[in-house]
């Protein structure tokens, strides 16, 4: 491959491993790599800053979070770990701190309490239980609104209706129709951690202070091998290596390449893909789901809110400026609000000029506060996570009926190019761990590659047919293989009579099928 790169180093590639974006997840595998030996790479970044959605801004003589604001999950959380090492500054989120107004301004606090401890709880509590028993039985998948109607939750008026956003649509940034109940797996990630608890970062330093802390462990300011303001638009594959091109059509050659980009960067095929990529994994990436969420910040020159950390609005139009985080809690003395939309909401309002947003929630806290007066805000900021095209949304999510088969292939390399973000951590997707821990199995993967030269020339799908390893899966299928990510490989033996239940007859009939399909097998 001939080296084309305008400032690259003189050698027949520019680098062994290119790795796209410089986010949470493109500077953890560089720093892996750096610490394992392999200096030879390059990070390419579109945006003039390190972090990606990681992003402070200045609000007032303030820095908020524009991008993640929370540390989801304390205990033994690895993001907790970095954020410890790093001294980011960070408060407990008191979820529990609440007050509730409707569209008339009253106070519905206790009814909305009472709601959640008789319906909404329990509910909640038998979609976790139904969650795990279902992984552990091999159920298919089923929607969160599935399991809370299962535990009896029929939100019924304006107030059940935000207690529900504010439980899971403020989460997943989804309704509850459209997210995988067997998926669900940020409960247990916060048993492993041992923990119920978010931490809300209030650092002046900003949240991506850990990722240029990390950044700063192994590469040096000036050090040509990170490189920013650099777009990539097309990712071309060939026997002898991989080009790499910018909007600058800067080419930029490599043995290996690592997209760190957001599912939503990939939907948008604002990267083209040369040869494209194969069906499988086109099929993988289109099928998960980018959420989208907005996080407004507004300071007003006195402070006339409710004093609890969170107020929130039970309007009957759902998903319009709800959720109200009160940063002066976080923040003493800072007079800020910070309100948060999801979904469609975000496109329409991304659309609207700032002063139309403003002026659209200011209305809201009127309604909210009839008898204070709500003055107009002294300043403001509206980061815009959808329209930006390096971002094009929040995080991920897991839809409905996406199998862990797809989820492999949605991980899985294509030939040299590796693939890792936080969607591509099966137990944490969505958060900041995830990202942190997809670098860490991504560089596993690449180093097994660099090491076995020839190991990954060749394209192949991933292993069929995935299931989690349990003994029910076990007795289900004969032949299989289990991997050290807890998940099975049946490659080539039936499901059993069992799963069947015809009529008894018939499940004799399919059993003596299935012991002579198995003793074939055995004999092969
Ligand atoms: C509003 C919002 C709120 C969130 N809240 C939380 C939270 O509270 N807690 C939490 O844990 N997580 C939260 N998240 C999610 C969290 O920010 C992400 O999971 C994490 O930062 C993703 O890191 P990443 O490195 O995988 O991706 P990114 O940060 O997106 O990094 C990818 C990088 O690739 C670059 N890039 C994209 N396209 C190109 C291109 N064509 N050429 C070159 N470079 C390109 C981008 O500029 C970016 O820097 C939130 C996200 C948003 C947007």
């Amino acid at each position: 491959q001939q080296n084309t790169s305008q400032n690259g180093p003189a050698t027949q590639k520019d680098a062994t491993i290119l790795i796209l974006g410089a986010g949470m997840t493109g500077i953890t595998a560089a720093k892996t790599l750096h610490d394992k030996g392999y200096r030879n790479f390059i990070i390419l970044e579109g945006s003039n800053r390190i972090g990606g959605r990681i992003s402070e801004t200045q609000i007032g003589n303030y820095i908020v979070e524009g991008g993640a604001a929370w540390i989801h999950g304390s205990g033994t959380n690895p993001l907790l770990t970095l954020a410890k090492r790093f001294n980011l500054s960070y408060v407990a989120t008191h979820y529990e701190d609440y007050g509730v107004r409707d569209g008339s301004g009253r106070d519905v606090t206790d009814e909305f309490a009472i709601r959640y401890n008789t319906s909404f709880g329990p509910a909640f509590k038998y979609f976790k239980n139904y969650t795990k028993e279902s992984r552990a039985i091999s159920r298919t998948d089923f929607t969160i609104r599935s399991a809370l109607l299962m535990g009896g939750w029929r939100p019924q008026s304006a107030v059940d209706d935000l207690i529900e956003f504010f439980n899971i649509d403020f989460s997943y940034a989804y309704a509850a129709d459209v997210v995988s109940g067997l998926h669900a797996y940020i409960y247990e990630a916060y048993d492993a951690y041992n923990t119920t608890d978010d931490l809300t970062v209030n650092d002046v330093r900003g949240y991506s202070h850990i990722v240029r802390s990390l950044h700063a462990e192994f590469i040096s300011d000036g050090d040509q091998r990170l490189r920013l303001n650099e777009v990539v638009t097309d990712i071309e594959q060939t026997d002898e290596g991989i080009v790499v091109r910018t909007k600058d059509n800067v080419t930029y050659s490599a043995d290996h390449v690592l997209v760190t980009f957001s599912i939503g960067v990939l939907q948008n095929n604002d990267v083209r893909f040369s040869p494209p990529l194969p069906a499988w994994k086109r099929e993988a990436i289109h099928q998960f789901q980018q959420a989208l969420l907005m996080h407004v910040y507004v300071q007003f020159a006195e402070k006339f809110w409710d004093d609890h950390e969170f107020i929130l609005y039970a309007s009957e139009r759902r998903n319009y400026f709800n959720i109200w985080h009160n940063i002066d809690k976080t923040l003493p003395g800072s007079k800020i609000l910070q309100v948060s939309v999801v979904g469609d909401e975000v496109k329409r309002l991304e659309r609207l000029k700032d002063t139309e947003i403003i002026s659209e929630l200011l209305s809201v806290l009127r309604t909210m506060y009839s008898d204070r007066t709500v003055s107009e805000p002294i300043a403001y900021n509206i980061p815009r996570w959808y329209s930006n095209p390096l971002f094009r949304g929040a995080f991920s999510n897991w839809p409905p009926g996406y199998t862990i088969n797809t989820f492999s292939n949605l991980q899985a390399p294509v030939g040299k190019i590796f693939f890792a973000g936080e969607y591509s951590d099966r137990f944490n997707y969505g958060y900041i761990q995830a990202a942190y821990l997809s670098a860490l199995r991504v560089v596993d993967n690449i180093e097994e590659c660099l090491r076995k030269p020839g190991a990954c020339d060749v394209t192949t799908r991933p292993k069929e047919n995935y299931h989690e390893c349990n003994d029910h899966t076990r007795q289900m299928y004969s032949a299989n293989q289990e991997d050290e990510d807890g998940t099975c490989s049946f490659d080539e033996c039936p499901v059993s009579s069992s799963s069947l239940h015809l009529s008894p007859d018939f499940d004799i009939f399919i059993s003596k099928l299935v012991i002579a399909f198995l003793l074939r097998c055995f004999i092969l």
